[in-house]
């Protein structure tokens, strides 16, 4: 049995952009993070992938990029789970900050400190364990089992919800996940053994 798990980072958002922390604000996705969208279902389209179910966050810039994706692959009215369990990381207090600003008022190290760090949150927001301690139970409990009861799925979300999707999935240290960065609209295919073990994984920006 095909055990299909595709997830994919939206497009470029207008805070992308512009250099702001994101994070649960809702900007919508730009002219080229629209492109991104529609040029991850071609991809899809040209490996000749569909799927049977789809989940995304509640954050619309991860919404659009999961529709354009559907309308390229001809599935615009596939089954699509909305849950804020797969939101991007929380800011907190400097959502809405330029990153450069922020290196300015609060120095390089503590804005890397919060950006990639795994488990020191910026203040008033989620780390990347607090993110994963949302994300992976609603996985393990939601998504996991549609997939391994045969149902090809794909999964539109956000670099830092995906990054700890992508920490259980294969298996990394922090320090491992904290190097790795997810592009705008670029998808990485798994399949799945019985027991949710990766057995094959590409990455579509290799
Ligand atoms: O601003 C955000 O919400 C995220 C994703 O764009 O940024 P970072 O790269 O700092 O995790």
């Amino acid at each position: 049995m095909e055990r299909l798990l595709v997830l994919v980072r939206h497009g470029q958002s207008e805070w992308n952009l512009k250099n702001l922390f994101t994070g649960w604000k809702d900007p919508d996705l730009t002219a080229q993070g629209v492109a991104e969208a529609q040029s991850a279902g071609r991809q899809l389209k040209d490996m000749k992938l569909t799927f049977d179910l789809a989940y995304t966050s509640a954050l619309s810039r991860a919404q659009k990029t999961l529709a354009l994706i559907l309308e390229e692959l001809g599935q615009q009215d596939l089954e699509t789970i909305r849950d804020q369990a797969l939101n991007e990381r929380d800011y907190g207090d400097i959502t809405g900050m330029n990153k450069d600003e922020a290196r300015e008022k609060f120095g390089e190290e503590q804005v890397h400190i919060w950006r990639r760090s795994y488990d020191v949150p910026p203040p008033g927001g989620e780390s990347l364990k607090m993110t994963a301690e949302r994300v992976l139970p609603y996985y393990r409990a939601e998504i996991l089992p549609q997939v391994l009861a045969g149902k090809r799925t794909i999964v539109a979300a956000h670099g830092n919800s995906l990054r700890s999707l992508i920490m259980e999935l294969e298996k990394l240290t922090p320090d491992e996940i904290l190097k790795r960065e997810l592009g705008t609209g670029t998808p990485v295919i798994y399949h799945l053994d019985e027991d949710g073990n990766v057995t094959s994984k590409e990455d579509l920006a290799d």
